[in-house]
């Protein structure tokens, strides 16, 4: 596939939309968080932000184009992400992956904190599991949980012992999340989905034990 001027300014113009609503929503706390999305698989080629931008910003230096190797294919002044080597460990495992997108929240840092200890976390029943493309009865997901390791080749190698096609999402300990998806749109979509369950699941534990303490009987 070769990569026309087009599709490289059409792949920076999803790359603006996606950024602009995730930072409406506060997802890029203090710079954190890169995106990309897939140009071509072979060989693999993919446009992602550049490092140490403010995400909530536009400018015409946010993006640039890489390699498998994470380094970038035209002259550039641009330093790409220091996490581009997680992308490229997801388009290559995950073959039909054409996007990928990576925030911190409060919701994924306090769900990857709480359950590093099982490596994973579960959840079942919950109608935004469709939102991952998971459509049977009463399903559950396992989301993988990693540990944040500063050396990026050693977090990337974390990352590819994990992940799978069936989830499409891996979690950083008290870093944030990973999701891909076939194309920008479903990418968000996973996004949203993952981001829904995290809030649900701990809004659910505080509410929980909230009615315990207050069912439990008064003692004289
Ligand atoms: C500034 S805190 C976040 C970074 O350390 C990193 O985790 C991150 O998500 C953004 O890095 P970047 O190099 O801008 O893509
Ligand atoms: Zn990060």
């Amino acid at each position: 596939m070769s990569i026309t001027l087009e599709s490289k300014i059409d792949a920076f113009r999803r790359l603006d939309e996606a950024k602009l609503t995730f930072a409406k929503r506060d997802w890029f706390p203090g710079t954190s968080g890169n995106l990309s999305i897939k140009l071509s698989d072979s060989p693999l080629t993919f446009a992602v932000t550049a490092s140490g931008k403010d995400k909530t910003k536009l400018s015409p230096e946010d993006y640039l184009l890489v390699d498998g190797d994470a380094k970038p294919v035209e002259a550039t002044t641009l330093k790409p992400s220091a996490e581009t080597l997680i992308h490229a460990v997801v388009y290559k495992n995950i073959p039909n992956a054409g996007a990928c997108f990576h925030v911190h929240t409060l919701g994924n840092n306090l769900v990857s904190e709480l359950y590093f200890g099982q490596r994973a976390f579960s959840i079942q029943g919950q109608e935004l599991i469709k939102g991952l493309g998971i459509w049977e009865e009463n399903a559950q997901i396992t989301v993988p949980i990693v540990e944040n390791f500063a050396d990026i080749p050693k977090l990337a190698q974390a990352i590819e012992k994990v992940i799978t096609p069936e989830i499409p999402g891996v979690l950083i300990r008290n870093h944030g999340i990973y999701t891909w998806g076939g194309n920008d749109f479903e990418a968000k979509r996973h996004l949203e989905a993952f981001e829904f369950l995290f809030e649900y699941h701990l809004r659910w534990l505080q509410l929980s034990q909230a009615v315990q303490k207050q069912t439990v009987p008064a003692t004289f």
